[in-house]
């Protein structure tokens, strides 16, 4: 019998890799033939999210507001297999949002799946949100979200053919998010529209997911975020100039999350080996949402966090 006392115990090592880049745990082609329609396609999370649809044989629309981004990534993700094709758009103009599935419908086709990835975000404590900064968060984040489902859904109806949507969402939808209200808001009510409407349109045979990443980190993030994380992590480990080691020893899995284990996730949920899921937002984030203790750190306010004076009013 081995003395199990007597030996070391390994130090934590945290959740296993991932599978590489390039890698799919999908049958090569499964999207052959179907096209893919993603919001901030151009950037970040969207792109890894299309690329791996590309990877499995899919057509793309990528759609957001910056035609040249949309341009570099279109180039990008042709090379991945698919035909890619790229329209501006500000989804907060339900217009703008007929005319991509227009062009989509032209390129290729109705889009067979949708991903709703595009929204916006910056840390601002509550007391000092514009009601124009509220409304530009809950507009592109919220509002957004609802116009481009809702004329994938009339367009699905009316042609009578399935579908399935798949909504980025953000674990703060459950525990709300301090120094993020807007964003927290409207990341709620994505969550509430997977769940009404995947009861509404099921009979139709839309499938209505949702798909939260935990931290992520890519070389689009906005200076707004990335400076918010910087301000999560003491100086002095800055100084270390390992990022990804500072961020990692935070996260029970203590390593972050690589963007392609989204857009597997996303693959996955929209394929035919999940036609039974809908309704249901699955976190991506290594349990960091549930990490809570009966002690927690200490309380600093959203105001100290960003480094601001007090409010004056
Ligand atoms: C707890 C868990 C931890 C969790 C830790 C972190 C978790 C992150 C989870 C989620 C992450 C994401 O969503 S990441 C996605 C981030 N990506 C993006 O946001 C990209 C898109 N963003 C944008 O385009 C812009 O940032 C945005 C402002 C939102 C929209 O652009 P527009 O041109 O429409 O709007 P603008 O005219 O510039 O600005 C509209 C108003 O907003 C105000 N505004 C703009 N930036 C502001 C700022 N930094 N602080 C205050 N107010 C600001 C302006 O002053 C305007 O108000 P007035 O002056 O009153 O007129
Ligand atoms: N990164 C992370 O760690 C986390 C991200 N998330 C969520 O993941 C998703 C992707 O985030 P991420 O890749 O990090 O962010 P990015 O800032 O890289 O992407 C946001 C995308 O949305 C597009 N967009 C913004 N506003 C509009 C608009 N009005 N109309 C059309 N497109 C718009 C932008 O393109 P353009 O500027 O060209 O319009 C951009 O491509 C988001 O839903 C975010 O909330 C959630 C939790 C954590």
């Amino acid at each position: 019998m081995t003395d199990h006392a007597s030996e070391p115990t390994p130090p934590p090592h945290g959740l296993p890799a991932p599978a590489p880049a390039g890698a799919s745990a999908l049958p090569d082609g499964t999207y052959d033939g179907t096209v893919v329609l993603v919001t901030g396609g151009g950037t970040g999370l969207g792109k890894a999210i299309a690329a791996e649809f590309a990877r499995l044989g899919a057509d793309l629309v990528i759609a957001s507001r910056k035609e040249e981004r949309l341009k570099a990534a279109r180039d990008e993700l042709a090379g991945l297999g698919g035909r890619v094709t790229s329209v501006p758009c500000d989804i907060r103009d339900p217009d703008r949002v007929a005319e991509v599935f227009d062009a989509a419908q032209e390129a290729y086709g109705l889009p067979d799946v949708l991903v709703n990835n595009a929204a916006a975000n910056f840390p601002v404590p509550a007391e000092d949100m514009s009601p124009n900064a509220w409304r530009s968060v809950v507009d592109i984040t919220l509002s957004g979200t609802f116009f481009m489902t809702r004329e994938f859904g009339r367009r699905h109806l009316a042609a009578g053919t399935p579908g399935s949507v798949i909504s980025i969402g953000a674990s703060y939808a459950w525990t709300g998010g301090p120094g993020f209200a807007h964003s927290a808001a409207a990341k709620a009510g994505v969550k509430s529209l997977v769940e009404s409407l995947a009861v509404e349109w099921g009979p139709y045979g839309i499938q209505v997911n949702g798909l939260v990443p935990g931290l992520m980190p890519h070389e689009d993030m906005t200076a707004d975020i990335r400076g918010n994380l910087d301000r999560a992590t003491p100086a002095q480990e800055h100084a270390s100039g390992d990022r990804q080691r500072e961020l990692s020893s935070r996260q029970p899995a203590l390593r972050v999350g690589a963007p392609r284990e989204l857009g597997w996730a996303a693959a996955f949920l929209a394929s035919p080996y999940a036609r039974f899921i809908t309704g249901h937002t699955l976190v991506v984030d290594g349990a960091n949402w549930q990490r809570r203790g009966l002690v927690s750190p200490e309380v600093v306010t959203v105001r100290e966090q960003m480094g601001r004076g007090p409010f004056e009013g």
